[in-house]
This record gives structure tokens, sequence and C-alpha cells, in this order.
């Protein structure tokens, strides 16, 4: 009996021993193991946003699966939950109408160009003119850039007047002269933009033009122009050959909500670029495409033959509605050659003569005009967005004379 409690009393020692050894065992290794993995019982909270939506650095991944780093347990999701919306909402500029524009950009044509109106109301209030006093009237004329034909044609017509009529009043004298500039401004021409919709696809607007002269701006601005008139359009920035152009354009685009087509390699095929335009304009059934194309002038074959090129393309996919020449009206005889070679790689529909707030030489809009016998259909009155006008005749020689 003495026997089996001692066996039984060495065997319950063993027994607690083995167990202790166990448990120490356990505890140690799960001190330089593997973690456990907890799953949480409520979801990650969303990681904060910034003002422009994306989370911010090393935030990405939500601090959820990848957080610990560690473990092969198979983790399962968290229970989903409605996202919140957190997708900023984009503020888009809302442009200035198009109607009237001139008449709030009066001030800065008349500021730069006035000097031509009261020159030349200063001289015909005079009275008693001689030749000499004529050939200072052609003079001013001249330095305005209206070309010598047009300035001819001026002096003569109020040369008439004044035989005829003898007066020297300057309300007169200003009415005569309003009257013989906006003859020659020629306020009968087609000045619209084609900017609809032509039989069930978009308008095709091909913007061409030497660097420099506020071609991108321009596209830009008329974005602007076109948006607040309701049209949907889509921008193709074929001026590859800066790459910065392309960034320029869809920072104009961005800013109203118009998508840009564009490559993002520099020296892309800008012919490839501007069809691409096209086709995306006519899959999202847009009302117009705007192409900016480049304006290297270095070489007039290479222009000619890259125009002709960009041209043809486009025109495998729609015909091509309008071809805006941007001159910059600050270059005189230089922009009026210019518009000559350009006139001659593809056929001109309309110019947009840019900085005439920075000139007195507002005559440029008759000589150009003349030159290439198309109209003058936008002006360029400043670097503001909204700075971008639809030529008026009669507020233009009004900004001069009155
Ligand atoms: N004062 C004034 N500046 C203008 C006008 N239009 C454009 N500019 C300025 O002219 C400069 C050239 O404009 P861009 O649009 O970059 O010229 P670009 O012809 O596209 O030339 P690249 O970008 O080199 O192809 C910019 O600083 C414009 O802000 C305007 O009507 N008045």
């Amino acid at each position: 009996m003495d026997n089996l409690w001692e066996i039984l009393t060495v065997a319950t020692v063993i027994a607690l021993a083995g167990l202790a050894l166990l448990v120490g065992l356990v505890r140690g290794r799960g001190r330089s193991g593997s973690k456990t993995i907890e799953r949480p019982t409520t979801p990650p909270a969303q990681p904060e946003r910034t003002p422009e939506g994306q989370p911010p650095d090393g935030e990405g991944d939500g601090g959820y699966a990848g957080g610990t780093g560690v473990g092969t347990d198979v983790l399962e999701p968290p229970e989903t939950v409605e996202p919140e919306v957190l997708e900023p909402t984009p503020t888009l500029d809302r442009p200035a109408s198009a109607r009237g524009r001139l008449q709030r950009l009066r001030a800065r044509l008349a500021r730069s160009n006035s000097a031509i109106g009261s020159a030349l109301l200063g001289l015909l209030s005079r009275g008693g003119l001689e030749e000499e006093d004529w050939e200072d009237v052609e003079d001013t004329l001249l330095q305005a850039d209206l070309g010598v034909e047009a300035s001819q044609e001026l002096v003569e017509a109020l040369r008439t007047r004044v035989k005829v009529d003898g007066t020297t009043d300057p309300d007169t004298v200003r009415g005569w002269l309003r009257e013989d500039l906006l003859r020659l401004v020629d306020p009968t021409m087609d000045r619209r933009i084609a900017a609809s919709r032509v039989e069930d696809r978009p308008a095709v607007v091909l913007v061409v033009g030497v660097n420099g002269t506020g071609k991108t701006t321009t596209v830009g601005k008329l974005a602007r122009v076109l948006v607040a008139e309701d049209k949907d359009v889509v921008l193709g920035a074929a001026d590859t050959f800066r790459a910065a152009a392309a960034d320029q354009l869809q920072t104009w685009g961005e800013r109203v909500g118009v998508p840009t087509v564009r490559s993002d390699r520099e020296g892309a095929d800008p012919a490839s670029v501007a069809f691409d335009a096209v086709s995306a304009a006519q899959e999202m059934e847009a009302d117009v495409v705007l192409v900016d194309t480049a304006g290297r002038l270095h070489n007039k074959v290479g222009l000619m033959d890259e125009l002709g090129k960009v041209k043809r393309v486009i025109e495998k996919k729609s015909p091509i509605d309008e071809v805006l020449l941007v001159l910059d009206a600050t270059t005189g005889q230089n922009g009026m050659r210019q518009a000559e070679v350009f006139g001659e790689a593809v056929a001109v529909t309309g110019i947009v003569l840019t900085k005439l707030d920075g000139t007195a030489k507002g005559g440029i809009v008759v000589n150009v005009q003349r030159k290439l016998g198309v109209p003058v259909k936008l002006v360029g009155l400043g670097e503001g967005p909204d700075d971008l006008a639809p030529f008026d005749p009669q507020a233009f020689v009004e900004a001069i004379v009155d």
C-alpha cells in the first residue's frame, strides 16, 4: 500500500513538472515568433484626403491588411460598408458670355488706338487743308498699319467730303471718319465661327500660326467662348514640337471642363494627334473640336509639309470647317508676310488678331483682311482668360474714333 502511494506521488510530480515545461515553451515561442494577427471587429477608418481628393502620402493602402506586414494567416476582408463620397467636386470657371465682350474690352482698344482717331480729327478739324496736310493724314493711317492702298482710299474719300461740304466741325468730321473706316473694315463679312455640329458630326476648327503669336492661348480662350455658348468642346494638342504646349492647353481645358487629346511624347506626329482628337470628338458627340498646331517658321517648306499633312490626315476622318490663322497685331509687316505663307499652306477661313491691346496699329485689321480676303473673326485684347472677343466692326471703329 505504501508502495502504491509512493508511485502515485512520483507520477503526480512528474506530470506537474511536464505541464510546467510545456507552458514555458509555448510562452517563450510566442515572444520571439510571428505576431498574432487579430481580425478587427470594425472596418478601418478611411484615410484623410487632401483637398484634391488624394490620400496623404504613405496611407494609400488604408492601413488594413498590409498594415501588419507579417503573418501568413488568411485574413477575411472587413465587412463592406458604403464608402463616404470623398471625390472633390471640381470647381469649374464660368467664362464670360461672348456677347458684348468687345464692348467690355473697348477701353483697351481705345487706349492704344485712339491716337489714330485724335491725330486724324486734329488734322481734319483744322480747316484749310493743304496738300501736305493730306500727306500727314495719310502718314497717320500708314503708321496705324492700315496699308498703302486703304490709306489712299480713305484720304481720297475724306478729301472729297471736305471739298463738297467745306465744314471743319469736329463732330461732322468724326462722323465721316467713322463711316469711311467702317466701310474699309467691311461690316458685311461673315465673321461667325463654324463651331456647331454639321450633319451629325462635330465641327472641326484648325488653329494655325507662328509660335509666340498667342496661338495656344487663343485656343484656350476660344474654348471658353464656346463653353459660354453651351457648346461641348474637345481640344487637340497637335503642337507636339513643344511638350509644354500640350500641358498649357490641357490646363486651359480643365478650367472649363473640356477634355484635351494629346500625346505625352515630345515630337510625336502632330497629324496623328489631330486625327485622334477628331475621332474622340466624334465618339463623344461633341459640338466642336479645336486643334492647336505647331508653327515653326524657320523653314517654309517644312511648315507647309507639316500643315498639309495634318490637314490631309484630319480629312480622312472629317471635313475641316474652319482654319483660323492667329496673327500678332504688334508685328506689322512681318505678320503680313507670315499670313501669306500660311495662306499658301492651308485655306485660311478666318483671322484672330492677338495683342491688339498693346498696339496703336489697329489698322492691320483692314490690311490683313484685304491681303488674305478673309475676315478678322476674333481679337485678343489682353492676357486674361476672357480677353478674347468676337470682332465687331462697329465697336472697333467707335473705339478708335469716339
Ligand atoms: N497682351 C496680350 N498678350 C497676349 C494676347 N494673346 C496672347 N498673349 C500672350 O502671348 C504670349 C504667347 O502666347 P502663347 O499662346 O504661348 O503663344 P503660342 O503662339 O501658342 O506659342 P507657343 O506656345 O510657343 O506655341 C503669352 O504670354 C500670352 O499671354 C493678347 O491678346 N494680348
